[in-house]
This record gives C-alpha cells, sequence and structure tokens, in this order.
C-alpha cells in the first residue's frame, strides 16, 4: 500500500529526522515520496535533503493535493496554529498523523475540516534505526483502510502496539520518554565505570551491550523480568549489593515516578489545550 504514498512531515526536528531516517532505511518507500519543511530552519532542510535524499520545501510550496499522509511532528505549542493553518489545504483523503505528546484526536479534529482522518502516533527517537516501540490510536473518522496504512508506515520504524486513546499518556511515560531514562542511567553507569578505572569508550560499549543483552533476554525468553533479576543475584553475592543500594537510594520508586511523572505531563498538555491555554506551553 505504501509503494505510491506521498508523505509530507511538517516539523523537521529529531523526532521527524529520526522517523525519515527509519522510514528511507525501511527502502520501502523511496526517499522522492517524502517531502519535509518547517518553521523557517532552511539550514536543517538542506541537511535533511542532504542526509537522506528526501525533498526539503518551504511551507507555502508544500503541493498538499498531491499529498497522502501528512505528519505534524512539531511541538505542541506549535499545534493549534499549524492545524488551523492546513483547513484551507486539506481534502477528506487526506490522512493526518499525529506525534505530538498530549494533542488528542479530537483536539485535531476539532480543529480541522469536519470529518477529517486523523491518528495519534506516539514513536520514540529509536525509529532512527527501526527499533521504535510505536503506538498508534485513530480518531473518530479514520478508515480502516487508513489504519493499516499508517500501521505499515509505523512498521517502519519499529514495533506497532494499537491501543486506546486513554492509553496514550502512560505509554508516552513509557515509551515516548522512555529512551531519556536508560540513557540517563546509563549516563550514571558511565561515570562509575570511568571512576572504577575503566576508559569512557570501552565503558560505555560494555554498558551498551549489556542493555540490549537483558532487553533480548526480556523479548526472547519471555520471562518475567523480576525472575530474570533474581537469576542474576547470588545471595549476599556483588548484585545483591548493588541492588541493596539501589532501592536504598530510591532506585525503584524513582524510575516509577519518572515513568508516572511524565505521564501526568502529557495529560496537562492536553488540558490546557483543551482549556485554550496554548500560551502555557512556551516551550514544549
Ligand atoms: N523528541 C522525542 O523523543 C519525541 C518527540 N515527540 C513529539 O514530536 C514533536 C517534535 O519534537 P522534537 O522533534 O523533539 O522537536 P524539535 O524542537 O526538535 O522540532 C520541532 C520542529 O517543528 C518545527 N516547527 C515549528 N513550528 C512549525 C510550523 N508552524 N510548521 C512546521 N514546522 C514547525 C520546527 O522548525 P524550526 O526549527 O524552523 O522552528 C522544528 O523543525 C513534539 O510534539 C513531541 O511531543 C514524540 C515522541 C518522541
Ligand atoms: O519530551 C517530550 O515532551 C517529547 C514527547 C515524548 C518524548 N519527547
Amino acid at each position: 500500500m505504501l509503494k505510491t504514498k506521498k508523505i509530507a512531515f511538517l516539523g523537521a526536528g529529531s523526532m521527524a529526522e529520526a522517523m525519515i531516517a527509519g522510514i528511507v532505511d525501511s527502502g520501502l518507500i523511496s526517499p522522492s515520496q517524502v517531502i519535509v519543511t518547517n518553521k523557517s530552519n532552511s539550514q536543517r532542510l538542506d541537511e535533511l535533503k542532504r542526509k537522506y535524499g528526501i525533498k526539503g520545501l518551504h511551507r507555502n510550496d508544500i503541493p498538499f493535493d498531491e499529498m497522502d499522509l501528512i505528519i505534524l511532528a512539531m511541538k505542541p505549542k506549535d499545534a493549534e496554529n499549524v492545524l488551523t493553518s492546513l483547513k484551507h489545504e486539506l481534502n477528506q483523503d487526506h490522512l493526518i498523523l499525529s506525534v505530538l505528546a498530549g494533542i488528542s484526536t479530537s483536539f485535531m479534529e476539532n480543529h480541522l475540516p469536519s470529518g477529517q482522518q486523523v491518528i495519534r502516533v506516539m514513536p520514540n527517537t529509536s525509529s532512527m534505526i527501526g527499533e521504535s516501540a510505536t503506538a498508534m490510536s485513530p480518531g473518530t473518522h479514520t478508515t480502516q483502510n487508513n489504519t493499516k496504512l499508517a500501521k505499515e508506515l509505523l512498521e517502519c520504524i519499529g514495533k506497532v502496539f494499537m491501543i486506546t486513546e486513554d492509553q496514550m499518556d502512560i505509554f508516552t511515560g513509557l515509551a515516548g520518554s522512555g529512551p531519556a531514562y536508560f540513557y540517563y542511567l546509563m549516563e550514571h553507569m558511565e561515570q562509575a565505570g570511568v571512576e572504577g578505572s575503566l576508559d569512557m569508550e570501552t565503558t560505555r560499549e560494555i554498558i551498551a551491550q549489556t542493555v540490549l543483552g537483558a532487553a533480548r533476554m526480556i523479548m526472547e525468553q519471555y520471562e518475567d523480568p523480576g525472575v530474570l533479576r533474581e537469576n542474576v543475584t547470588s545471595p549476599n553475592g556483588t548484585t545483591a549489593a548493588g541492588l541493596d543500594a539501589l532501592s536504598r537510594n530510591g532506585g525503584g520508586k524513582a524510575i516509577a515516578a519518572a515513568v508516572l511523572s511524565a505521564a501526568k505531563r502529557s495529560r496537562e498538555i492536553s488540558s490546557d489545550l483543551e482549556k485554550g491555554q496554548s500560551s502555557k506551553l512556551q516551550t514544549v
């Protein structure tokens, strides 16, 4: 289904680039089928053109009538303006995908022409290497065919989870923001490795391999993480000492709080937007 489809990204930041890289790399879509635009940074468009062979165009030069999918990838604070500006460019065949945190399908539907097909999507930056955990949740008017089309596209960037929209906030806390928690953990592990006399490069490789191995054990052994943790932990051994330090320092609680706080922030963004308080979202 994707072979002939034309895609426009509105927004050319880190998330758009990660998706573009994954999509182009999948080979299922030719770079010539992808257009990207942004607000004003033309150097950035040149960079994406050069790296991925896609087209970078000024917003006013996008041939909307030739586009099939339009992917919103700007910040939530810019959503309302962009949706309003799109109103006169769209027809009923356009499928709108939004990757914006906290922007509900009803918010999009209310700002777009009546009956517009929209899908709320939450990818993460591992899209760049085809390893995103991506959620999707279609709006009221989206056809099954278009839901299938969007899923096919999103499968180019990793695994896709079809969830209900009320699960989007917690999904965002887990997977949209999730890579950052692991990078944070890895930054701290790196520090400790270097303090323990390993060089930075070796430490980084050791940590990445350890994280990759742990993730693959969960995916390939279908085992409960608690059981896998116990398998590592000898009574009174090194792991017990490490886990004890984690627990004494609030490690478990901190991790759960990170996920829940991110989910709460996603809900807050939605509610500020619903109340017409985009101004509260200055930097988001
Ligand atoms: N980063 C992540 O890990 C994830 C991000 N998201 C969501 O993706 C969205 C983008 O995030 P991210 O890529 O990090 O943000 P960035 O700040 O990196 O990029 C934002 C982009 O939006 C562009 N933009 C601003 N206004 C407009 C407009 N009116 N029309 C077209 N483009 C516009 C900016 O252009 P210019 O530079 O010219 O101002 C810039 O290219 C957010 O809504 C976020 O919630 C979702 C999942 C994960
Ligand atoms: O930090 C954010 O708001 C975005 C959404 C998920 C990941 N990054």
